[in-house]
C-alpha cells in the first residue's frame, strides 16, 4: 500500500465524461493532483449528449466560466424544460420545467388543480415557464438580468456546496442545450492551459498488481502509462471497470426496453425558424423523437425498442419527422448500453459517464450523471489508506442517482394514456422496479412529495414526478381530501398571480433567439 496520498490520475477517454472530469479535478486541486488524459484517435465518442439539468450551472460556476465565455463556442442554447408531445394522445403537449411549484393554503397547487383548475392545461395554470416556452421566450432580458428576481442566482447558496445539497432551494429557471463534441473540445483546451497533459493513443492493456488494482495501463505508441487513481471514461465499452476489472453490468432493459436510437444534425436557419427554449419528446410506435435547438442546427433522434422496430424503420420514421432539411444529413445509429455498473468505482478504478450507467435520455440524465459522478469523486477523494468507506459511500450514491432516475423514466411509461400500438400496450404490464407499484398506488390517494417518492438524491424534486404523472394523463389522480373543507380564495389568487406573470413575462422579454443573437455579436 502506498505511503502517499494519491495525486496522480489518468483518465481514459476523451468524451464529455473525459474532459468533465479532467477540467473538473483541474480547477478543484490545481497543480496540486497531476491529471493525464488518454484518448483514442480512431475510436469514436458517442457525438450525442445535447440537453441538460439546471444543476449543470454549479458545473461551469466551478470552472469559473459565464455564459459569455462557454456558450458562443458550443452553439449553446437556453432549456425552460422538457415539451411532452403526443404522450397522452395524439396533438397534446405538455412542459417539464425549471420552476418550483407554488402552494396555497399548505398544499401544493396542483392539489387545488386537480380540485377545479382553471383551464385543462395544470402546466399554464401552476407554471409561469410554459407560456414562455409556447411563445419562444428567452429566461433573460437583453441587459443580461434574469427574467424575475424570484429566481435569483445562487441567493443564499454558499459557494461549493454539491447538487444534491442545493435541491430543494431555488429552482433556477433554465438549463441548456450545447453542441457535446465543441463542449468536450472547449473543456479540453480548459484542461490543457490548466496542465492536463492529453495523449492520443488507444490504450491496448490494462495491468494489474496482485491485488487486483491497476498499475499502469499499455498504449499502442506510448507505451505504459502509470498513475494512482484511474478514470474510466470509454463509454458504452467500460474498458477499465468492466473489462479489466471485471465489474458486472446491472441491466436496466426489463423495465426500460428503449436500447437503440439512430440520430441526424439537421441543418437550420436559427433566424428564420427561431429558437424553441425547451427540448422536445415526440411520442411514436416505438419510442420517442428527441429535437434540440441548438444555433445553426437542429440535434434530432430517434430513441426506440429494436424488439418493436427495426433500425431501418426507425430511420424512415426521424428522416420523415425531421423534413426535407435532412434528406442530404447522414445518420448516426447507436446501440445503447441500458443500466449501471454494479459499483462504479473498484480498488483504484472509478468509472465516470457511459462506462458508470446510463438511461435513455427522456430527461436529459447522461449529463447530470457525469457532473454528479465528478462532485461525489472530489467529496470522496481517497487519502493514502484508500479507505474502503469512501469508495462504498461512492457507489452508494451514484448508485441510488441512477437507481432513481431509472424509476421517474418507467413512471413516463406507465402514466402515458396512449395505448394505440402493441409498445405502449405492453408498457403497463411491463416490469417496474421495486416499490414503484406501491408508490404509483399512494399517489393515486395522495400527490406525489417529499415523503413518497424514491427516497434518495437522484436529482428530480416532487413537483417533476407531479408533471409527469398529470401530463401523460394515464394514472387516475385526486386532489387531498381536506381541499374539500378548505377556502380556495388563496388558490384562486395564486392562478390570478401566474397568469398574469406569464402574460407580463410573454409581453417583456425578448425571444430567445433575440437574445443569443446578441450574445454572440
Ligand atoms: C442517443 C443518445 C442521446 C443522448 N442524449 C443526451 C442528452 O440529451 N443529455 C445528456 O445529458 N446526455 C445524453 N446522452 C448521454 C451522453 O451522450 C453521454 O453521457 C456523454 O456523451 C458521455 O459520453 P462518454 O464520454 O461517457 O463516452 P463517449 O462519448 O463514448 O467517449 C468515450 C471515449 O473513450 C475513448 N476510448 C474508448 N476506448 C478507448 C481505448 N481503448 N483507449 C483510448 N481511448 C478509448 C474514445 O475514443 C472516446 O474518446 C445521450 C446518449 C445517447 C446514446
Ligand atoms: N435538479 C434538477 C431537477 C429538475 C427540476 N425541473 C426539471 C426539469 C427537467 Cl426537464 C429536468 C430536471 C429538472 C434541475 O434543476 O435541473
Amino acid at each position: 500500500m502506498s505511503a502517499k496520498n494519491p495525486d496522480r490520475v489518468v483518465i481514459v477517454g476523451g468524451g464529455t465524461a473525459g474532459w468533465m472530469t479532467a477540467s473538473y479535478l483541474k480547477a478543484a486541486f490545481g497543480d496540486r493532483l497531476s491529471v493525464t488524459l488518454v484518448e483514442s484517435g480512431k475510436i469514436g465518442t458517442i457525438g450525442v449528449g445535447e440537453a441538460t439539468f439546471s444543476d449543470i450551472r454549479h458545473f461551469f460556476e466551478f470552472l469559473d466560466l459565464k455564459e459569455e465565455d462557454w456558450m458562443p463556442a458550443c452553439n449553446a442554447t437556453y432549456k425552460l424544460a422538457v415539451r411532452f408531445e403526443d404522450w397522452r394522445g395524439p396533438g397534446h403537449h405538455f412542459y417539464h420545467p425549471f420552476e418550483q411549484l407554488r402552494s396555497a393554503g399548505g398544499f401544493p397547487l396542483t392539489d387545488w388543480w386537480l380540485r377545479n383548475g382553471p383551464s385543462e392545461r395544470f402546466d399554464k395554470d401552476c407554471f409561469v415557464m410554459a407560456s414562455l416556452c409556447d411563445n419562444g421566450r428567452s429566461p433573460r432580458r437583453l441587459d443580461g438580468s434574469l427574467l424575475d428576481q424570484d429566481f435569483a442566482e445562487g441567493a443564499g447558496d454558499p459557494a461549493g456546496l454539491t447538487m444534491s445539497e442545493h435541491q430543494g432551494k431555488t429552482q433556477f429557471p433554465y438549463a441548456y442545450h450545447f453542441e457535446a463534441a465543441l463542449l468536450a473540445e472547449y473543456l479540453a483546451g480548459y484542461s490543457i492551459d490548466r496542465g492536463v497533459r492529453r495523449i492520443v493513443d488507444e490504450v491496448r492493456h490494462v495491468r494489474l498488481d496482485e491485488r487486483g488494482w491497476i498499475d499502469h495501463v499499455v498504449t499502442k505508441e506510448h507505451g505504459q502509462i502509470h498513475g494512482d487513481l484511474f478514470v474510466d471514461c470509454t463509454g458504452f465499452r467500460g474498458v477499465l471497470l468492466n473489462q479489466a476489472l471485471d465489474v458486472p453490468f446491472v441491466s436496466y432493459q426489463d423495465t426500460l426496453p428503449n436500447d437503440s436510437a439512430v440520430a441526424l444534425q439537421v441543418p437550420l436557419d436559427t433566424e428564420k425558424a427561431g429558437l424553441r427554449p425547451c427540448t422536445t419528446a415526440t411520442a411514436q410506435k416505438a419510442g420517442w423523437i428527441w429535437t434540440i435547438p441548438l444555433i445553426g442546427r437542429i440535434g434530432t433522434g430517434y430513441v426506440y425498442a429494436k424488439d418493436y422496430c427495426e433500425q431501418e424503420e426507425a430511420e424512415r420514421t426521424l428522416r420523415e419527422f425531421a423534413g426535407p432539411g435532412a434528406a442530404e444529413v447522414e445518420a448516426n445509429h447507436i446501440r445503447m448500453r441500458i443500466g449501471r455498473s454494479e459499483q462504479s468505482w473498484k480498488n483504484n478504478c472509478v468509472a465516470v459517464g457511459l462506462s458508470s450507467g446510463f438511461v435513455e435520455p427522456l430527461e436529459s440524465t447522461g449529463i447530470f450523471f457525469i457532473h454528479h459522478a465528478i462532485e461525489q469523486l472530489v467529496k470522496h477523494f481517497p487519502a493514502a489508506d484508500w479507505h474502503p468507506r469512501l469508495r462504498e459511500r461512492y457507489n452508494s450514491a451514484v448508485a441510488n442517482v441512477m437507481d432513481g432516475v431509472r424509476e421517474f423514466l418507467v413512471v413516463h411509461y406507465k402514466g402515458a394514456a396512449r395505448d394505440d400500438t402493441r409498445y405502449w400496450k405492453d408498457t403497463k404490464t411491463r416490469a417496474m422496479p421495486d416499490a414503484l407499484a406501491e408508490r404509483i398506488e399512494r399517489w393515486q390517494v395522495q400527490l406525489p412529495d417529499s415523503e413518497n417518492v424514491f427516497p434518495y438524491y437522484h436529482g428530480l424534486p416532487p413537483y417533476s414526478y407531479m408533471c409527469v404523472l398529470l401530463g401523460t394523463g394515464g394514472i387516475p389522480l385526486r386532489p387531498s381530501s381536506a381541499l374539500n373543507l378548505s377556502d380556495e380564495t388563496a388558490a384562486r389568487k395564486e392562478f390570478a398571480a401566474i397568469r398574469d406573470k406569464a402574460k407580463f413575462l410573454v409581453d417583456t422579454l425578448p425571444s430567445q433567439y433575440e437574445y443569443l443573437a446578441e450574445l454572440r455579436a
